[in-house]
């Protein structure tokens, strides 16, 4: 089974809430939140109060991606707005153990992302104190960029790493995510679907995640 977590970054923000609310109609699993400070990436998007709005209207996991550094100062007010998975980039803060602690402290489920340049091996030691692991497919900063192939090899490691866990550990990617690749991402283990463009372009969001699903079970079906 795998779970699919649209991006509002590319929502209509004029109608967040009805945009929210089509995409869980749709079949969404999470919501997943892009949070970006124009240090950490190129690019600015929301802050604690936005989430606080939209954990009013949303009734699936808030699954908030932070692509800010520092971190730790802000992990409490993302806990207090609501978040329920909150992702820290194992590049953004100099002790990640520290971070992802702090977000266990406050009973929330605790992520680590890695960009694309970074090797698995930086995350191989926080390993007992994830929730989810983001494999970031992308550059983080944008949303409708292309799926860089190379993550594939990634998500492999990154599955490796968590079937020698004794624990559940999701696996999650973003980037670029769509209909026609979505199949070859789940072959290389992943199981949560960050995407943004590939369904908020399309006007039936229903459809795409459907074509998702489908395409995923076709080739766990029929292999090759
Ligand atoms: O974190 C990010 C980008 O930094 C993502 O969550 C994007 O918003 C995904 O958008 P698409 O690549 O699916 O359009
Ligand atoms: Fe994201």
């Amino acid at each position: 089974m795998i779970k699919i977590a649209p991006s509002i970054l590319s929502a209509d923000f004029a109608r967040l809430g009805e945009e929210i609310r089509m995409v869980e109609a749709a079949g969404a699993d999470y919501i997943h939140v892009d949070v970006m400070d124009g240090h950490f990436v190129p690019n600015l998007t929301m802050g604690p109060p936005v989430v606080a709005s939209i954990r009013k209207v949303a009734t699936k996991p808030l699954d908030v991606h932070l692509m800010i550094s520092p971190v730790d100062p802000y992990i409490e007010a993302f806990a207090q707005a609501g978040s329920d998975i909150i992702t820290v980039h194992a590049e953004a803060t100099h002790h990640l153990d520290r971070t992802l602690n702090l977000i266990k402290e406050y009973g929330k489920k605790a992520g680590v992302s890695i960009n694309p340049a970074t090797p698995v091996s930086a995350i191989e030691n926080v390993m007992h104190l994830v929730d989810m692991v983001l494999v970031m497919s992308v550059n983080p900063g944008f949303g409708g960029q292309s799926f860089i192939p190379h993550s594939l090899n990634k998500v492999r490691q990154v599955r490796e790493m968590i079937n020698r866990q004794d624990r559940p550990i999701e696996l999650q990617v973003d980037g670029g995510v769509k209909p026609d690749n979505i199949a070859k991402i789940a072959e290389a283990g992943a199981n949560v679907f960050v995407a943004g463009s590939a369904i908020f372009s399309q006007p039936d969001y229903r459809a795409v995640m459907d074509s998702m699903h489908k395409n995923v079970r076709d080739s766990q079906k029929n292999p090759d």
